[in-house]
């Protein structure tokens, strides 16, 4: 923190990844007066950036202020920062890790923004950076949050998960602004779960809408499917209240909703009869929810947490399975009771 303007604490800012999240995040850094470096694995890509100032694939008709500054160097982009944040998509987290441990000082503060869950350890995104980086101070970012609305400046609330109350308020400060509002919480672990988890229930939301089914159907998606993350999250350690906030039922929401969402986008065009493989490259960007589709499944059987609709999406993912097959078997389950908790009064 060097400098101080319009009342906030000026910092040294990263981001690393240049994709939407990315993008927007460093505008929004930059609208608050911070100074901002910007990471992209492509010289090409900061090339293009630098000069155009604009995403023209990723966050189109968004004006990248000439503030910014991009580069293709690691060392640069981490190296003596106040704070470094990592929007590259969940699969490349790990590894940009490693490459960024001999950059990063002791207690340096690392804010993790992508949503995902690694298949083969079962690990959060924050658990895998403490792993590569064990001297940082690593925190989240997450809740109803789509880069082309941040990008526009429409008014947006997420929450920041931290270890200690000094970092979480410090990046509280540093991010909010009054289109863009920040709550804390010291649930790391609930926060990582419930942005992770509603992008597997985003992809069932879109392939219902692809299909043609309705607004009950979506309705019926979004309240079972938060009590699926519910249920595992809290069995993992999560607080309850995380999954009804932000970063649980509200992120739920707005990626079940959204035209934005890559997620929900892919699970319309598969509902439409594209295979995977055809619906991720039509949608370009990243889409997290194909990613943590085993590793939600594997969690539910580690955990002995039922999760039908995850175990469906898994289905139609990687095992060929029609959506209507899949949603057919999610309505002809054996009948439930709604929850467990209330007792009928005999
Ligand atoms: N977009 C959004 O609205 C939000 C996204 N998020 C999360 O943020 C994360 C990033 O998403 P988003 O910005 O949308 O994704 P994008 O696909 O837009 O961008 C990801 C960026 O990372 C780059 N990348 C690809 N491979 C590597 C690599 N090996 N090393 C470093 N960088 C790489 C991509 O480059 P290339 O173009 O070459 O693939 C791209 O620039 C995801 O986990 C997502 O869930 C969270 C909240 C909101
Ligand atoms: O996490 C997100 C919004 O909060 C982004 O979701 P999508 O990746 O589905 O666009």
């Amino acid at each position: 923190m060097t400098d101080k303007k319009k009342g906030q604490a000026m910092a040294n800012v990263s981001v690393i990844g240049a994709g939407s999240w990315g993008t927007a995040l460093a505008l929004l850094l930059c609208k608050n007066g911070h100074d901002v470096t910007v990471w992209s694995y492509k010289e090409e890509e900061v090339r293009t950036l630098s000069e155009k100032r604009e995403h023209v694939s990723k966050l189109p008709g968004v004006k990248i202020p000439n503030e910014i500054f991009f580069t293709a160097d690691l060392k640069e982009a981490v190296e003596g920062k106040d704070v470094v944040v990592l929007a590259v998509p969940s699969i490349h987290v790990r590894n940009t890790a490693k490459k960024m441990n001999a950059y990063v000082k002791g207690g340096q503060i690392l804010v993790d923004v992508a949503k995902g869950i690694e298949e083969d350890t079962l690990m959060t995104l924050s658990q895998q950076i403490e792993e590569e980086i064990p001297q940082a101070d690593v925190a989240v970012l997450s809740g109803p949050s789509h880069a082309e609305e941040v990008g526009r400046g429409l008014p947006t609330t997420v929450c920041i998960g931290a270890h200690t109350e000094t970092t979480a308020k410090y990046l509280q400060q540093l991010f909010m602004n009054e289109v863009f509002r920040v709550y804390i919480s010291p649930d790391i672990l609930g926060i990582e779960l419930g942005g992770s988890l509603k992008n597997v229930i985003a992809l069932a939301a879109g392939v219902a809408d692809g299909m043609g089914y309705g607004d009950n159907t979506k309705a019926a998606l979004i309240t079972r499917g938060i009590a699926e993350i519910s249920r595992l999250g809290v069995k993992m350690g999560g607080a309850a209240e995380t999954f009804g906030g932000l970063a649980g039922i509200g992120d739920l929401i707005v990626t079940c909703a959204s035209v934005h969402s890559r997620n929900r986008k892919a699970g319309y065009l598969m509902g439409q009869g594209r295979t995977m493989q055809e619906a991720m490259d039509e949608v370009k960007m990243v889409v997290e929810g194909v990613y943590s589709a085993k590793a939600a499944a594997k969690l539910g059987k580690k955990y002995q947490v039922s999760l039908p609709i995850i175990e469906e999406v898994n289905k139609v993912l990687f095992e060929d399975k029609s959506p209507k097959e899949a949603v057919n078997e999610l309505m002809l389950r054996v009948g439930k009771a709604e929850h467990m908790a209330l007792p009928w009064e005999e």
